[in-house]
Formats: structure tokens, C-alpha cells, sequence
């Protein structure tokens, strides 16, 4: 067998053992359907009466691979950057971690407080601006197009750099390259000038990310969690070296010290 195939059976095993104690739950009458999250409509579909609309056991774990690399990779980078930007922004820093504690105290984040979170908000979109996971938008042209004097003939692949956009200085300033969070103080269509395909980190169109609300949410959960426990310094060690490894990501990693904001943390 080669390489290859034996890691696609390794994850195929991985994700079919995931799917087998979701049926054993239900077969055992620990619980009364397959769930009715992500997962749960997956194996509801894949034990479809119809067999016309079943979905296949590759489906489902082709499924479960892309919402797992989509998600994974892209949030992890976001906070990999974020977490950089406030080591290297130590205004932000403490000005985000008030307004976690105004909001939170030392309590988990809750759906209520996390709608109220502006300051984190703002950071995630700059952070999202100088340093979007998406490497561009893939698109496949299928007829001539004429875009002012460029001519797209039909039948090519071309990729969207939203990342290029997202450092114009024509759109966003001589700044553009400096993390100024206050950019996206009263949103992003006032921060972009009521131009979509300015920011468009998360895609555009029909195709646009599905996990858009969920990536942030979890972005403002883990952020403030970490800010309500630990201030953060920026190692020594630091090698800034953004490279496009699926996402755009920290080549050599990002080194940080964390300090406990409490004795017994
Ligand atoms: C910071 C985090 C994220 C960023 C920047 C991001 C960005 C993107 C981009 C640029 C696309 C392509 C859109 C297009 O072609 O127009 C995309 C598609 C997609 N994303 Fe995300 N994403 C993130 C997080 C997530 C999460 C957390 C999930 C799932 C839990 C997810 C699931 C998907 C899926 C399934 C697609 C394909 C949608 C389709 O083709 O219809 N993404 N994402």
C-alpha cells in the first residue's frame, strides 16, 4: 500500500469510529437519534431509508475531511496572529482584556457577552486584514470574460488574492501594512468604504464561507479566555516568517511568555 493511501485509510478510521459511537449511542438507548449537529445530520443522511439519497461512506468522510481542514487550520492561524498582534500591541492587549473583564469578569464566555465583545471584534478583522488564513479564491472561468482592458478566456483556473487586496494602499491607507484595529471601529463596510470586494477574507458569493459566524465566535471564546488568564510578551526567539502552508501561517511557529494574571492560575 502506498504511503498516501495508508494515511486516507487512517483518517477514514478515524472519522468511521467517530460515526460508530454516535450509532452505538443510539442503538444502546443512551440517546434517541443520531443528534441533531453537524455530525448527527451526516449519519441520519448516511442511514437514509432511501437509497437514492443515502449517502455514501466516502461522502461522508470526504464531508467530515473538509469541514474538519477548513476549520482547523484557518481558525488556528487566526489565533496564532492574533495572539502575536497582541504581544507585539501591548495598547490592545490591555485594552481588550478590559473589556473582557467589563464584560466576563473571570466567568466563561457566554453567548450574551460575547455578541457585546467591540474591542475583540475589531482586532480579529485587522488581524484578519494583514494576516487572512485563505490563500485566494480559487474560480474557474467558463466563458470569456472582458474586465476593463484584461480579457479572461473561457475554460482557465484563476486565484483571487484577497490577501493582495487586503493590502492596498489605494483602499486602506499609507498605513496599510501597520495593525490599526481602529480601521473596522464602526464595521467593515464603513472601514471599506462600502466596497465588498475590498475585505473579503471569508470569500464572496454563493461559495463563501460556511463557518464564518461559528470561526469567529470560537475566535472571541479562545481570545478571551486567554486574556482574562495570562498577559503576553513576545519571545526573544520570534522569527517573522508568514508563509502560505495551506493557511497563511507562522513558518517557525510563534514563540510567546505567558504570564499568569493569577497566583493559583
Ligand atoms: C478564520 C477562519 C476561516 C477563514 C478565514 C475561512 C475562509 C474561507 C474561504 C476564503 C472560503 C472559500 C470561499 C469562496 O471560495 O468564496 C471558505 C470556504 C469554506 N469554509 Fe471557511 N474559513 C474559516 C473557518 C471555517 C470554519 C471554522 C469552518 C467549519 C467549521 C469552515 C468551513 C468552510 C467550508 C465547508 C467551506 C467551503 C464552502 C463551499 O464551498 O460552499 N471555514 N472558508
Amino acid at each position: 500500500m502506498l504511503k498516501s493511501e495508508e494515511l486516507a485509510k487512517g483518517i477514514q478510521d478515524c472519522v468511521m469510529k467517530i460515526v460508530k459511537q454516535r450509532e452505538d449511542k443510539f442503538v444502546n438507548g443512551e440517546a434517541d437519534s443520531f443528534g441533531n449537529d453537524f455530525l448527527g445530520l451526516l449519519v441520519n443522511a448516511y442511514h437514509d431509508s432511501d437509497e437514492n439519497n443515502r449517502l455514501s461512506m466516502e461522502d461522508l468522510v470526504d464531508e467530515c475531511k473538509t469541514f474538519y481542514f477548513a476549520g482547523q487550520e484557518t481558525v488556528n492561524s487566526l489565533l496564532a496572529w492574533i495572539v502575536l498582534l497582541l504581544a507585539t500591541h501591548g495598547d490592545w492587549q490591555d485594552k481588550a482584556r478590559r473589556e473582557v473583564i467589563d464584560i466576563f469578569g473571570n466567568r466563561n464566555p457566554d453567548s450574551k457577552g460575547i455578541s457585546k465583545l467591540k474591542t475583540i471584534t475589531m482586532i480579529i478583522y485587522e488581524t484578519l486584514r494583514l494576516y487572512g488564513p485563505s490563500n485566494g479564491l480559487q474560480r474557474r472561468v467558463t466563458r470569456k470574460v472582458q474586465l476593463e482592458k484584461l480579457v479572461l478566456p473561457a475554460n482557465i483556473d484563476i486565484l483571487v488574492q484577497n490577501i493582495a487586496l487586503h493590502h492596498e494602499p489605494h483602499q486602506w491607507g499609507d498605513d496599510v501594512h501597520l495593525f490599526k484595529p481602529e480601521r473596522f471601529e464602526e464595521g467593515i463596510a464603513k472601514a471599506t468604504n462600502y466596497n465588498a470586494a475590498a475585505f473579503f477574507t471569508f470569500g464572496l458569493g454563493p461559495r463563501s464561507c460556511i463557518g464564518m459566524s461559528f470561526a469567529i465566535t470560537e475566535t472571541k471564546v479562545a481570545i478571551s479566555m486567554i486574556l482574562q488568564r495570562y498577559t503576553i510578551t513576545l519571545s526573544p526567539t520570534y522569527v517573522h516568517s508568514p508563509m502560505p502552508i495551506l493557511a497563511i501561517r507562522p513558518q517557525h511557529g510563534i514563540q510567546v511568555i505567558l504570564e499568569s494574571l493569577h497566583n493559583n492560575a
